[in-house]
């Protein structure tokens, strides 16, 4: 664990019955930084984000380690030191409170504070995410609020109590490109202003690239590659990154050169010896499908794979 990391995990696995989604990830998430994963359906994002805050499926059993800064078990300091905003934003609404006795709630879950300081807090909170009026608008319910709001809510739920870590579960899925956007500006905007770092779990290359400062590279539920954004972006090493770089909309002459991924992930519990990337990937060579690489640092990111040394920069012009 670096000194400064907020959170840090340690061959996290996470299996189901003999089957393994997620196959030892290591990584720290440090302060203030947006740190995204992304990779494809499958790949094991919600479950590694979720277990962040020490949420399990019950029938799973959880290997290696998850600890905020000191030691903390984050399940205890769910709420308070780490949040989550859930994919589905409704879901962590009660349609039966009014919204700000749902925010005081959360406030008094986690600290001692009379109700009219939690009830103060919590109207904050709602008027820090833009709610207008908010002292008005806390009394309502949320089938009284748009979507819009509900959404803003719902961020303002995970950041009332200053969380060190606000883990954020593919929060735009659903939404318009617009309000994708307006989504995650007011994320960036409430991760400045309570000081915290986000975990910003997506599909969404672009929204990498225009959001994160950090990103994991998730593939079969193990670490493809881990880095800097500009470089593993800009310069990807690892054929998956640069085969996920190839899949977006041609928007430039450069990746006009390179083949889109082709083929499936395979399932969790149909891998064989070798690198599960190796039956899609253009550059595998034998040992790829004997042994699992391991992952090695190289050109100033993390890369899991057999070939990088043979790889020449860029791997775009390769590929
Ligand atoms: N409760 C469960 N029981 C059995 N398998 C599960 C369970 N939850 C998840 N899995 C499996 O674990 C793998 C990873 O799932 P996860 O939801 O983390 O993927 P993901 O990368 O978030 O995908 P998506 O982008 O579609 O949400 C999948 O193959 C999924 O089928």
């Amino acid at each position: 664990m670096r000194s400064e990391a907020l959170l840090s995990v340690c061959d996290l696995r996470i299996a189901f019955g003999a089957v393994e989604a997620v196959r030892g990830l290591s990584f720290d998430v440090l302060p203030r930084e947006v740190f995204a994963v992304v990779g494809e359906s499958g790949a094991g994002k919600s479950l590694t984000a979720r277990a962040l805050l020490g949420i399990v499926p019950r029938d799973a059993t959880v290997n290696g380690s998850v600890r905020l800064r000191g030691g903390a078990d984050p399940a205890a300091e769910r709420g308070r030191r780490i949040a989550l905003v859930p994919q589905d934003a409704l879901s962590a609404l009660s349609p039966v409170h009014p919204v700000g006795d749902q925010l005081a709630a959360a406030v008094r879950s986690v600290r001692r504070v009379s109700r009219k300081e939690a009830r103060a807090r919590a109207v904050a909170a709602l008027d820090r995410v833009g709610i207008p009026d908010a002292a008005r608008r806390a009394r309502a319910y949320p089938h009284e609020y748009s979507g819009g709001m509900r959404q803003r809510a719902v961020i303002a739920m995970a950041t009332v109590n200053e969380p060190d870590v606000v883990v954020a579960d593919e929060p735009t899925t659903a939404l318009d490109e617009d309000r994708r956007e307006r989504v995650l500006r007011l994320l960036a905007e409430q991760r400045e202003a309570v000081g915290a770092a986000l975990v910003l779990v997506t599909h969404d290359l672009d929204v990498v690239r225009d959001h994160a400062d950090r990103v994991l590279v998730m593939y079969a539920g193990r670490a493809a590659e881990l880095g800097p954004v500009e470089r593993v972006l800009g310069h990807p090493r690892a054929p998956y990154t640069a085969g996920l770089l190839a899949a977006l909309p041609q928007d430039g002459p450069r990746r006009r050169r390179l083949p889109a991924l082709t083929g499936t992930p395979p399932a969790p519990g149909a891998l064989g010896p070798g690198c599960a990337f190796a039956p899609r990937c253009p550059l595998a060579a034998a040992a790829c499908h004997e042994d699992e690489p391991e992952p090695q640092a190289v050109d100033g990111r993390t890369v899991a794979c057999h070939r990088v040394a043979d790889v020449p920069e860029p791997i775009r012009e390769f590929l």
